[in-house]
């Protein structure tokens, strides 16, 4: 089973959302910015250093945004997210990956459109708000 770690960037009340540029079967589509987990490192760690890879992004990861039962976001059979919310003052500067990036607010999460694992993950946003602080 791999494992993908990524974050949900929090400034100003916003979240950050970033358009894949490939592969094709997904180009296009928007994600919560991040990769795999290498072998030894945390998914933690993880997630901050693919926002630092792919968008020069310096973030700060909080508490491990989760599913109401479990802990990880089944993506496919083989593949799991852990998704941790995040703050940043910085700007982001995507580096290949991405070709946009929007900071949307809770009700315009879906106005773009998401991986579509995703999408039960924008719900449980659209429900629950974002975390009062970034802090756990
Ligand atoms: N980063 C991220 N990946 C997601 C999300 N939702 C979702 O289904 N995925 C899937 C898409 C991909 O199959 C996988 C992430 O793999 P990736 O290809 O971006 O990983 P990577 O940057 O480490 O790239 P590589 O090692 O495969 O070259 O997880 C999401 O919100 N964020």
């Amino acid at each position: 089973m791999r494992q993908v770690a990524a974050a949900a960037v929090v400034r100003d009340g916003r979240v950050l959302a970033a358009r894949r540029v490939g592969p094709p079967a997904v180009a296009g589509l928007w994600e919560f910015p991040g990769g795999k987990v290498e072998l030894g490192e945390t998914a933690r760690a993880a997630a901050q250093r693919e926002l630092q890879e792919e968008l020069r992004l310096q973030v700060e990861v909080h508490a491990e945004l989760r599913p109401e039962v479990g802990t990880w976001w089944q993506i496919n059979p083989g593949l799991r997210l852990r998704l941790y919310w995040a703050t940043t003052s910085g700007e982001p500067d995507p580096t290949g990956s991405h070709d946009e990036i929007r900071w949307l607010a809770v009700d315009e999460l879906h106005e773009v459109e998401w991986l579509p694992a995703d999408h039960v993950i924008i719900e449980q946003i659209q429900r629950t708000g974002l975390p009062e602080s970034g802090r756990d």
